[in-house]
């Protein structure tokens, strides 16, 4: 996941492979409250989902005293013990509607006497509305009082008057608001329906109508079969009573799928062999949003539909503009908002007033985030209708995200635009709310423009700090690194173990041993022949044979496409010696960084001494110079600051200013 201020997305070229999605949010919360009323029972959960709104799910739950174990990619549920939950518990819910709403029903209908529950969330969760479900519980003995403001979070609930529940009856809730009130009481109703049969009519319109089959499915898995009067009138049957399933396997995100079909109908050339391959979801879905294919089909989009796959690609192109009401795929519609922007006119979303009250008013920030792209937008009430800009009209844009995960994840479809800017993501991390690594699966599938993919060179001296310096830069951006002098300790261990002299004389077969180099790069770790060799490589003798290695021309040839194949999506900060002279001689921002000999000294000194290493000053300083004189006289890629390079003296400097000086610079490459 993506934890800095912003991330910067290149301009993207194209779009090719396979993804496996994170589960679905709105079964992943349903299974584990669910699960959590199987009395005394446990169910394996299989695919869950684990981000911000099923971790306050699963937290919530713990609190009342439900066992929640996690065993590899299972989750063990045991039902909780309704007479066993503490009293005067305080859940924060966060921003999670799937989590606000049915554990509201549940709880008004499970408080004893005397036992008080408050439900809290964040700020965006108490602007949004949940008096109606308030309203429909209350003519069920539920005491339920607002916090703060009439009609929404956060709520004290209080134990049920069970005289009203027993003579209550027929229940009455509006769903022209949110679909999960409705959702919910369907949830809570089989608690207070053993004796007695529970109905439950939607008064007006009911929006977001498949959700409420997700929940009516979930119910039939979870043993209680619901009867369904033409979605407007629902009848839990008498004797209804939760039973495990055991075990249930969670789909993939058909909502997160929807990006990955955007893509796909995007960047996907199929005359270059290209798709988008969507594993684990398909056809047979049971989430509402896997109508999304219908409306990416009407944009042109083709989409190949199997029972637990989908492949997709480009179809027409430009995308076809559409009028669509999209009351049904309220999540994925916003989607198609981007989708627009690559349209052959003017598109029209309607009947989506709904996304006025979710994780923000999706309409206005929609509207305001495409006109910085350059789009024109008109809104109303529940519509949205989106001209793309022409071609050569794209402006690069920061889009803020208003801490909406959805928002972050369909603007970077608009990496791809025809005019090659670059789009900046504001707070990516809040993709965490339904799928934390939205930007490393983006980016394991598509391709940069050539050329396009960010590098941020750090050339300098031992001991100046560049790997310090160029950790803390990538860590802002969100950037890989590189650490090409790793790579010389690599081949040097690599050469002793074959017993290879590290002599120019032998330069052919280091050369062929550095290009075939059994080496791979696991995280923070370095494999060599399948062992990790992190640490053997840092020590000193390593060090001076790397020295004596990357002396040597062929080796340095040699090491090339390791160093070149670094360079990947979002960006790259690379440090070594040579990397803005040699390896990346294009890179936008060239930094050379250096230090006195002394302060040098006295850096690498601290660090031994700090290991438990003897050291002394004067031998390391006359180390430091003699390696110096060495790297900067060799023959092969002399250590030299690039002629276009920045130069920076840290002598006197710590990381933080350090940091804080390139990223000005890049900056200022940026704009
Ligand atoms: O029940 C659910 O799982 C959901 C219902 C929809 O909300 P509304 O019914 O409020 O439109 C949807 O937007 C939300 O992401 C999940
Ligand atoms: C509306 C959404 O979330 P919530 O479940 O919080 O309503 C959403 O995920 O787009």
């Amino acid at each position: 996941m993506y934890s800095i201020p912003f991330l910067d997305i290149p301009p993207l070229a194209s779009a090719h492979g396979v993804v496996r999605l994170p589960g679905s949010k709105s079964i992943s919360n349903r299974a584990l409250l669910l699960a959590a009323l199987c009395e005394g029972r446990t169910t394996v959960l299989r695919g869950l989902l684990a981000s911000d709104d099923t971790q306050a799910m699963r937290t919530a739950l713990e609190q009342l005293g439900c066992r929640i174990q996690q065993n590899g990619d299972e989750l063990h549920v045991t039902g909780l013990d309704r007479h066993a939950m503490p009293a005067g518990l305080q859940l924060h819910l966060g921003n999670a509607g799937t989590a606000m709403r049915p554990l509201t029903a549940a709880l008004a209908l499970l408080a004893r006497d005397g036992q008080q529950f408050t439900l809290t969330g964040v700020a965006r969760m108490q602007e949004r509305p949940i008096g109606d479900l308030v309203d429909a519980l209350r003519p069920l003995g539920a005491r339920i009082t607002y916090e703060k403001n009439p009609g929404f979070p956060p709520l004290q609930l209080a134990g049920l008057d069970t005289a009203r529940l027993d003579e209550a009856q027929t229940i009455r809730i509006r769903g022209d608001v949110s679909s999960q009130f409705l959702s919910a009481m369907l949830m809570a109703l089989p608690l207070v329906a053993e004796r007695r049969e529970r109905v439950i009519e939607v008064d007006g319109p009911l929006i977001s109508l498949p959700y409420v089959a997700i929940t009516l499915h979930l119910l039939q898995r979870f043993g209680v079969a619901v009867r369904n009067e033409n979605w407007r009138r629902f009848v839990v049957p008498a004797g209804s009573r939760y039973r495990s399933p055991g075990v249930l396997q969670v789909e993939p995100d058909a909502s997160s799928a929807s990006y990955f079909i955007a893509l796909g109908g995007i960047a996907s050339d199929p005359a270059q062999g290209q798709a988008i391959t969507i594993e684990g979801l398909g056809a047979d879905s049971i989430q509402g949003d896997i109508q999304f294919i219908e409306a990416a089909r009407q944009m042109g989009v083709d989409v190949q539909a199997e029972s637990n796959r989908l492949v997709v690609r480009r179809g027409a192109w430009p995308l076809k503009a559409i009028d669509i009401d999209a009351n049904h795929i309220p999540d994925a519609a916003m989607t198609l908002a981007i989708m627009a922007l690559y349209a052959d006119g003017p598109t029209r979303i309607r009947n989506i007033g709904s996304w006025r009250v979710k994780e923000t008013d999706r309409i206005d920030a929609m509207q305001t985030e495409l006109a910085k792209l350059g789009a024109a937008v008109q809104a109303g009430p529940d519509w949205l209708a989106i001209t793309p800009p022409a071609a050569q009209a794209w402006r690069a844009a920061s889009i803020a995200t208003y801490d909406d995960h959805r928002m972050a994840m369909c603007f970077a479809l608009a990496a791809f635009n025809p005019a090659g800017v670059r789009v900046r993501i504001e707070d990516p991390r809040c993709v965490g709310k339904t799928f934390p690594d939205y930007f490393e699966t983006l980016f394991g599938v598509v391709q940069a423009r050539a050329g396009r993919v960010p590098v941020i060179c750090i050339d300098g001296p031992s001991a100046s700090g560049k790997g310090t310096l160029a950790q803390a830069v990538a860590q802002q951006l969100g950037y890989g690194v590189l650490d090409s002098g790793a790579l010389y300790r690599v081949a040097a261990l690599a050469a002793r173990r074959r017993q290879l002299d590290i002599d120019p004389a032998n330069a052919r077969q280091l050369a062929e041993l550095a290009r075939n180099l059994p080496l791979c790069f696991d995280g923070e770790r370095i494999l060599l022949d399948g062992r990790d060799v992190s640490a053997e490589i840092r020590t000193e003798q390593v060090g001076r044979d790397a020295s004596l290695i990357s002396a040597i021309g062929e080796v340095r040839e040699a090491l090339l496409d390791w160093q070149r194949q670094a360079a990947r999506l979002p960006g790259l900060v690379a440090d070594g010696r040579d990397m803005g002279t040699v390896v990346f001689p294009h890179a936008p921002l060239k930094v050379f960084l250096t230090a006195s000999a002394e302060k040098r000294a006295e850096r690498r000194y601290k660090q031994l001494i700090s290991k438990g290493n003897s050291a002394t000053l004067s031998t390391l300083r006359e180390e430091l110079e003699a390696r110096d004189l060495r790297d900067t006289t060799r023959a092969a890629a002399p250590l030299k600051a690039a002629h276009d390079a920045e130069v920076l003296d840290n002598s006197e400097m710590d990381v933080q200013a350090a940091t804080e000086q390139v990223l000005r610079w890049w900056a200022e490459r940026q704009s």
